[in-house]
């Protein structure tokens, strides 16, 4: 059986999106989605993106992390999902629902409101999530955010003497975080611009990571470094974070707007993975 895929990015962070709305697809588990990312004998990405309908939504976004397992957020795929199917979208996912809508700079997204308290990230046992009284080597004191996913969020002085690609499989797997967590290293560059870098919860060093950038900003906001607008600027490009402020309805949500791109379409044999 031949399976339709196309391939995108979000600033270099990869996906195989396959999309299930019009023709159902063969159950995807763990095992499946690791073999399709993988690099060597896969098509290879940083996750697996699953398009399937919705009952509350209009279309569900399922995503799977290189390594498999399958994960609440993801907001490069947000993009790139708004991309190819185009219009204004509401997107159910694990994490909730968001909404992707075409922008000037390629596509924005609503990514909901961000989470603080210690069981929402989560993490093992209560604790400050403003500054996390816990430390790695070099690394100390990050902010905890849940932007549908977990994230830590570690501000350096200068990011590029920070080994990320060393510490940050240590972290994503420290027990205080009982579902894992991306690890991002952020430097506060001026009141609307930060440099980030990313390890990623089951996929390692990406060339940008959307909700990491959404939750670096509302982590800087939530320490008073930065406006509540920012540009973070990742290895693989810019992504524009606005937090907006609470009002007496709800609490603030994120907009996170970047481009997206369509790398290729191609197919696959099924049977060669299943
Ligand atoms: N590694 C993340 C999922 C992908 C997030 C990232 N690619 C993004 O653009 O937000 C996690 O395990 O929560």
């Amino acid at each position: 059986m031949r399976i339709p895929f196309t391939k995108m990015h979000g600033l270099g962070n990869d996906f195989v999106v396959l999309d299930a709305r019009a023709q159902a697809l063969p159950p995807i588990n763990g095992d499946i989605a690791a073999a399709l990312a993988d690099r060597h004998t896969g098509i290879g990405c940083d996750q697996l993106v699953l398009i399937e309908p919705s009952g509350n939504a209009d279309l569900k976004m399922r995503i799977f992390n290189h390594d498999g397992g399958e994960v609440e957020a993801c907001g490069n795929a947000a993009r790139a999902v708004g991309l190819l199917v185009g219009g204004e979208l509401t997107i159910e996912t694990l994490g909730g629902t968001i909404m992707a809508r075409p922008d000037a700079a390629g596509i924005a997204v609503d990514m909901g409101e961000p989470r603080f308290d210690w069981d929402a990230i989560p993490l093992a046992y209560a604790m400050d999530t403003r500054a996390m009284p816990v430390g790695w080597d070099m690394l100390e004191s990050p902010v905890a955010v849940n932007v549908g996913n977990p994230h830590a969020i570690f501000f350096v002085e200068d990011l590029s003497a920070v080994p990320l690609g060393q510490i940050g499989p240590v972290i994503e797997k420290d027990p205080i975080f009982p579902q894992g967590i991306n690890v991002n290293v952020a430097q506060i560059l001026s009141r609307d611009a930060i440099r980030l870098r990313v390890w990623e919860r089951g996929a390692g060093l990406t060339r940008a990571c959307g909700t990491g950038a959404c939750s670096t900003a509302v982590g800087a906001m939530r320490r008073g470094l930065v406006d509540r607008k920012v540009t973070v600027s990742l290895p693989g490009g810019d992504l524009v974070i606005a937090w907006d402020e609470d009002t007496p309805e709800r609490k603030g949500r994120i907009t996170m707007t970047g481009p997206a791109t369509i790398a290729y379409t191609g197919s696959f044999d099924w049977g060669a993975y299943a």
